[in-house]
């Protein structure tokens, strides 16, 4: 996978992240796009302060870097409350998830990103945390073993995952708004890279930052990555400012293609194409073929896939369309070989 390019943030370098987090919106005013998701939250965070009392557990889903993380430190900001950081992975003993809610403050956001990956012994432990917020510990172990409640303060759970579909029936009941976020279109992603540079006191134009946005695959993540890659080249190979001509010149010397398509996203296509006549396939066979679990291939590739009209859903499999044909330079079969 190109270097910077990984949507997800496992793969950034310390710098990288240190760039992200001054990227980072901090209220609700700087978040753009997510209209009906940020309307309605905007309504619960008010609600909730009016009434003295802490906001309902949050769930945010959507692919990678799309503003999960970014938006649970925003509904802290506006709560005015602290908040509390940890993973699914991470937690993976109820003593570790204990220490963390008793350590919450009334009103306190924990937020627990890749929920999907909690533990099931942990995840019993939070059903009761939320619902009741209390919790109970085990003393000793062995013939000693007892018992013991703890009442918590009320918090907030805030939980992020890709992968909605791994959540329990349980655990998603327990959260009482539950938000998806979408792909950004490049208008949004345009306002979004000229607010980076402005941070980054990068001079731009509105059509270098529309070329960028455009090339994103429909996330802040990877616009904010281009545009600080198409910095370094304005700065060396142009007057340091970014316009058209150098937006493409990156662009296209960091490998990122027409759409803005990740290499998995072709490797998709390419294999519903060139092994499967099209499609229609079933996803677990093209999982198989490109060597990726099917369930990150349906929550975090696909949506896109077919956002942009390259892939098609069918009660017989995954097709291909014209335009990934296109995209791909294959010729399409088109209509021959179909009976009317
Ligand atoms: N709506 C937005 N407006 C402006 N910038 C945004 C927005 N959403 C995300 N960003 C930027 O994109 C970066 C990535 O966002 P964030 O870390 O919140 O994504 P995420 O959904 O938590 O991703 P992951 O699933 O990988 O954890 C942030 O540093 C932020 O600068
Ligand atoms: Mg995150």
């Amino acid at each position: 996978m190109n270097e910077n390019l990984d949507p997800s943030s496992e793969s950034l370098t310390p710098t990288e992240r240190d760039i992200e987090k001054v990227l980072r919106p901090q209220a609700f005013e700087d978040f753009t796009g997510q209209e009906k998701v940020m309307e309605n939250l905007k309504i619960f965070v008010k609600a909730a302060k009016l009434r003295g009392e802490p906001l309902d557990h949050v769930l945010l889903h959507g692919p990678p870097g799309l503003g999960k993380t970014t938006l649970s430190l925003i509904i802290a900001n506006e709560m005015g409350v602290g908040i509390k950081v940890t993973s699914g992975p991470v937690l993976d003993k109820p003593g570790d998830l204990a220490g963390l809610l008793t350590g919450l403050d009334e009103g306190d956001i924990l937020f627990i990103d890749e929920i999907h990956r909690l533990s099931p012994l942990v995840e019993e432990y939070l059903y009761s945390a939320m619902e009741d917020f209390k919790i109970d510990i085990m003393l000793e172990s062995g013939p000693n073993a007892r018992s013991v409640q703890i009442s918590l303060n009320p918090f907030t759970l805030v939980g992020a995952t890709t992968r909605s579909g791994l959540l329990t029936a349980p655990l998603r009941a327990r959260f009482g708004i539950n938000s998806r976020l979408a792909y950004y279109d490049a208008k949004l992603l345009t306002t979004i890279v000229l607010r980076s540079s402005e941070i980054l006191k990068t001079p731009i134009t509105d059509e270098g930052a529309y070329e960028i946005a455009r090339r994103s695959r429909g996330t802040p993540r990877i616009a904010n990555a281009l545009l600080r890659r198409t910095r370094d080249f304005a700065q060396i190979k142009g007057n340091g400012q970014i316009d058209t001509e150098i937006a493409r010149y990156a662009l296209n010397a960091l490998n990122v293609d027409e759409h803005g398509l990740d290499e998995m996203d072709n490797k998709i296509l390419t294999t519903i194409i060139d092994k499967f006549k099209g499609g229609p396939v079933g996803l677990k066979t093209i999982a198989t073929a490109v060597g990726d679990d099917e369930g990150t291939i349906e929550e975090v590739y696909e949506p896109f896939l077919i956002q942009e009209g390259f892939l098609m859903r069918t009660s017989r499999g995954r097709e291909a369309t014209e335009a990934a044909y296109k995209h791909l330079k294959r010729n399409f079969p088109g209509q021959t070989g179909k009976l009317f």
